[in-house]
């Protein structure tokens, strides 16, 4: 696998660890990493432009999108293992709860939001809560959690689906894979993540400024592979401007997904695509 990546200045490095080594130190100061990510976003506003660095305008086309793949993925026999009615998630780097707000509220009865940047998440609870975003007690976002993915563990089997979008260049490789490997226990039988991220074209591209990397299409595959993850289906994001990352979204399961006896009969209507 193709692992060199370049930093905004174009400097190169033959892999990440090569690279954290570099920016952190011989003593991989990795605290120093992650207290200067959310560092960078506690000095930004709690709005979407904010949070989008600037590209608040792109947020339709990117629920539009998100939408389109979550219900494919929901509506797939496939992956119904007798799902109960009452749907829950976890919105991962939720920023200000854009996300939640505009499509997961929608669909899951209870959405939970983990944020490390107090002023964005309060921003989520006020909008989600106090402001009341539904006009039904069916779809309530319940829990707050401020803090950050690498220190996060889920409850056992609460989730539904574990939605990770724009956060997950934060983590290094090794707490990317523990944070995977913590969060399968989160999930209930049948469900899966969604990650949806800007990918590079090669390796990677380390963004000094907000302490996070953008990583290849291959290098997210590896790494999955590595949390033991099965790549169940993969959508390009369209309708952003050109000038971005490639934008893509990932539905994964803890194991191969089998046919049941109940879903056999629909599997040739709506065969998924699985990716081996
Ligand atoms: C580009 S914003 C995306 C926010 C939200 N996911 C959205 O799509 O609107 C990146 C978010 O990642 C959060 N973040 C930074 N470091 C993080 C970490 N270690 N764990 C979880 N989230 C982190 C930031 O505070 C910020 O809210």
């Amino acid at each position: 696998m193709e692992l060199a990546g370049s930093d905004s200045d174009g400097r190169e490095f033959t892999n990440a660890a090569e690279m954290w080594k570099e920016q952190l130190g011989e003593s991989h100061k990795k605290i120093d990493w992650y207290r200067n990510g959310v560092g960078y976003w506690q000095e930004v506003d709690a709005s979407v432009d904010g949070v989008l660095g600037g590209y608040g305008h792109i947020t339709d086309a990117d629920i539009k999108g998100s939408e389109v793949f979550l219900n494919s993925l929901l509506s797939d026999p496939l992956l119904d293992k007798g799902r109960s009615r009452h749907l829950v998630a976890l919105d991962c780097g939720s920023g200000i709860g854009r996300v939640t707000k505009n499509l997961l509220i929608r669909y899951f009865n209870e959405v939970d939001l983990l944020e490390p940047v107090p002023h964005f998440l309060e921003a989520a609870r006020q909008s989600l809560v106090l402001e009341g975003v539904t006009d039904t007690d069916e779809h309530r976002a319940m829990n707050f959690y401020c803090v950050p993915l690498q220190e996060f563990t889920p409850d056992s089997g609460r989730y539904d689906v574990i939605w990770v979008q724009w956060c997950i260049g934060h983590l290094t490789d090794d707490d990317f894979i523990s944070f995977f490997k913590t969060a399968k226990a989160g999930l209930k039988p049948g469900g899966f993540f969604i990650v949806k991220e800007n990918t590079a074209r090669n390796g990677f591209v380390l963004d000094k400024q907000d302490c996070s990397i953008t990583r290849s299409d291959l290098y997210f595959k590896e790494l999955f592979r590595r949390c033991g993850l099965h790549l169940y289906k993969v959508k390009d994001q369209k309708e952003f401007p050109r000038e971005l990352f490639q934008v893509k979204m990932y539905a994964l399961t803890t194991e191969v997904p089998k046919r049941s006896r109940l879903s056999r009969s629909k599997q040739h209507v709506n065969q998924p695509s699985i990716i081996k």
